[in-house]
C-alpha cells in the first residue's frame, strides 16, 4: 500500500465520494484516509450542496445515481468555472467502448470499474491529486514575480479587470496607485544589481504591508514600477495609505547613493479614483484608471519625487 502514497504527505486535499452503494463507501474510506480529508454523499442533490460548501479537490461518482446520472452531473460541473477544474473519476460496474468514449467527452479525467479492488483506487486517485497539486502550483507561479514574490503583471491585468467591474456593479470607488523608486538607476549603478534586487524586495514587501484590507492587491509593474490596487476606497483614504506608505518607505531608510537627492531611497506615487456614480460603463475602463495613475506618477516625479500625486 505505501508505494503508491508518493508525494502526498502534507497536503489536505478533499476527497468526495458521490455513490449510493454503502459497501463501496465501506470499502474505500480507510485506503482513501491517508490520502486526505474524504467525505461521502449519496446522491446528486447531496453532492451539490457539499461541493458548494467546500469544493472537493477530486471526486470520485458513480454513474448510476437514484436521482440522476452522473455523466450528467460532470456535465454540469465542467460547465461552472469554479467547479470545472476539479477532477472527476467515475467509478463505474458497465464497461464497454460506448461508455469510455462518454466518460472522457463529459469532462472525466478516469474511471474504475467495479468490483474496486481499493488499493488501485487509491493508486488512481493519488496520481490525479498530485496532477492536480502541481497544476495549483504552477498557477501560483505563473501569477507571482519571481524576484520580489508579490503579484505579477498578468494578474494584475486580471485582478485590475474583477475589481473595476465589482467596483460599477456595487457602486463602491476603486483607487488604483503607481508607485516607482525615485533614481534606481543611480541605486544600481553605485551599489550594484544585486543590492539593487534587494531594495527592490524590501520596497515590494513595505507596500504589501501597508494594503491593510484582505482586498488590497499589489503587484509588480515592471522594474522598479509597482501598482498597489486599493478596492471601495476613495480619494481621500487612499492618500491616507499612501501618506503612511511614504512614511514607511522612509523609515526603512535604505541608503542611497552621494549623487542622489535624498540620502535614503524614496517612492514616488501617482494615483486615480475611479467613482462609479459618476461614470457610466461606456466612457471608462480599468486600462484608463491605469492611464491616469501613470499620469500622476509622472506628475510626482516632475514635481521633486518623495510625493503623491492624484489625477
Ligand atoms: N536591480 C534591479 N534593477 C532593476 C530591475 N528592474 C529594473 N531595474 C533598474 O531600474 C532602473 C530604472 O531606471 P530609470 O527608469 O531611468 O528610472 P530611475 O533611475 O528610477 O529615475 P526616476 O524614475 O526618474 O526617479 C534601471 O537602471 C533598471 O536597470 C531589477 O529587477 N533589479
Amino acid at each position: 500500500m505505501d508505494t503508491f502514497l508518493i508525494n502526498t504527505q502534507d497536503k489536505s486535499f478533499d476527497i468526495l465520494i458521490v455513490d449510493d452503494d454503502h459497501s463501496v463507501v465501506m470499502a474505500l474510506r480507510n485506503v482513501l484516509n491517508d490520502l486526505g480529508r474524504v467525505r461521502f454523499a449519496q446522491n446528486a442533490v447531496q453532492a451539490f450542496e457539499m461541493i458548494s460548501d467546500i469544493s472537493p479537490d477530486l471526486i470520485l461518482l458513480d454513474i448510476d445515481l437514484p436521482d440522476k446520472n452522473g455523466l450528467d452531473i460532470c456535465r454540469d460541473l465542467k460547465k461552472e468555472p469554479d467547479t470545472s477544474d476539479i477532477p472527476v473519476l467515475f467509478i463505474t460496474s458497465q464497461v464497454g467502448a460506448t461508455l469510455e468514449r462518454e466518460v472522457f467527452s463529459c469532462g472525466g479525467a478516469d474511471y474504475i470499474s467495479k468490483p474496486l479492488n481499493p488499493y488501485v483506487v487509491a493508486a488512481r486517485v493519488n496520481t490525479h491529486l498530485n496532477y492536480r497539486h502541481l497544476i495549483i502550483e504552477l498557477n501560483k507561479m505563473a501569477m507571482r514575480d519571481g524576484l520580489t514574490g508579490v503579484n505579477n503583471r498578468r494578474s494584475l491585468d486580471e485582478k485590475l479587470k474583477i475589481e473595476y467591474k465589482r467596483s460599477f456593479r456595487d457602486k463602491t470607488p476603486l483607487t488604483v496607485a503607481m508607485i516607482d523608486v525615485d533614481e534606481f538607476k543611480k541605486y544600481n549603478d553605485y551599489f550594484g544589481h544585486i543590492e539593487g534586487d534587494e531594495c527592490l524586495k524590501r520596497i515590494a514587501s513595505t507596500i504589501q504591508l501597508c494594503g491593510r484590507r484582505p482586498a488590497d492587491f499589489i503587484a509588480r509593474y515592471g522594474g522598479e514600477e509597482f501598482v498597489l490596487i486599493l478596492p471601495n476606497t476613495d480619494k481621500n483614504g487612499a492618500y491616507e495609505i499612501l501618506t503612511h506608505l511614504l512614511q514607511m518607505i522612509a523609515q526603512l531608510n535604505i541608503e542611497h547613493t552621494p549623487e542622489a537627492k535624498y540620502d535614503h531611497v524614496t517612492v514616488s506615487v501617482g494615483y486615480s479614483t475611479f467613482s462609479p456614480e459618476e461614470t457610466t460603463q461606456d466612457d471608462a475602463d480599468d486600462k484608463a484608471l491605469l492611464s491616469f495613475a501613470d499620469k500622476a506618477l509622472f506628475q510626482a516625479k516632475q514635481q521633486g519625487r518623495d510625493q503623491i500625486c492624484y489625477l
